[in-house]
C-alpha cells in the first residue's frame, strides 16, 4: 500500500476522521461530500467503511486537487468527483448535485456561506472539523440558526513516542468536531 501524500494543512489526523465518521452512519453507495478535501484522507477512510461511496471532494487549491486525485489513484478510490473552487460556490453552482447524504467540512473558509449552501441542498449530516473558537462557535450559531445543530465534541489527542527506551506523550493541537443533521434524521 502506498503512503499518504501529504500537503500542508493535511492530513487529518486518524483518530478524528474515526470519531467524525462514526457521526455520519455511512451506509454503501450513499454521497459523500468532502468539502475542503485537502490530501483526501478523509474520503480514503470513509470509502473504506461504506462499499460503493460517492465521494465529492472539493477544495479551493489546485494543489490539492492534484495531491488528492494521486492519493484517490492510490488508494483505490474510483467513484469520485474532484472539484477545484470555492466550496460554497461550486455546490451552489452544480445543477448535477442531487442528495448530498453525508458532507465533511475540513475547511472552514466562508463556513457560513457553506452550511447555508449544504443545508440549501438537503445534506442529512455535516460534520465540521475546526481548531479555533471563534470558528467553532460561528458553526455552533449557524448550525443553531437552521435548526440542525445535533452536537460539539472536543477532542484532544495525546501521541506516545519513544525517548531514550521509554516512552513519553505529546499533545496535539485539540479539534472541535460539531455536527449538524436534518430534523427528521
Ligand atoms: C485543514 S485542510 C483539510 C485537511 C483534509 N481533511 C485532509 O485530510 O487532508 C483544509 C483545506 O480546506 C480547503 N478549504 C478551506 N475552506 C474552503 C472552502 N470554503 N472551499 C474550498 N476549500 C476550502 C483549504 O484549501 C485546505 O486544503
Amino acid at each position: 500500500m502506498s503512503d499518504l501524500l501529504h500537503i500542508s494543512g493535511g492530513p487529518t489526523k486518524p483518530e478524528v476522521i474515526a470519531i467524525s465518521l462514526s457521526k455520519m452512519d455511512l451506509k454503501d453507495g450513499i454521497t459523500f461530500y468532502d468539502v475542503g478535501c485537502g490530501t483526501g484522507a478523509v474520503s480514503i477512510e470513509a470509502s473504506k467503511i461504506a462499499r460503493g461511496l460517492k465521494v465529492v471532494a472539493i477544495d479551493a487549491r489546485e494543489k490539492a486537487i492534484d495531491v488528492a486525485r494521486q492519493n484517490f489513484r492510490n488508494f483505490g478510490v474510483e467513484d469520485v468527483t474532484l472539484i477545484s473552487g470555492e466550496s460554497s460556490e461550486s455546490i451552489d453552482q452544480n445543477a448535477e448535485i442531487g442528495t448530498i447524504d453525508c458532507a465533511f467540512v475540513g475547511g472552514t473558509k466562508n463556513i457560513s456561506k457553506v452550511l447555508d449552501v449544504l443545508y440549501k441542498k438537503k445534506a442529512r449530516k455535516i460534520v465540521v472539523n475546526a481548531v479555533r473558537i471563534e470558528t467553532v462557535v460561528s458553526v455552533m450559531n449557524k448550525m443553531k440558526e437552521l435548526g440542525i445543530f445535533s452536537e460539539v465534541i472536543h477532542v484532544t489527542i495525546t501521541r506516545g513516542y519513544e525517548l531514550t527506551g521509554e516512552t513519553m506523550f505529546k499533545p496535539e493541537n485539540p479539534v472541535y468536531i460539531v455536527v449538524g443533521k436534518l430534523q427528521n434524521e
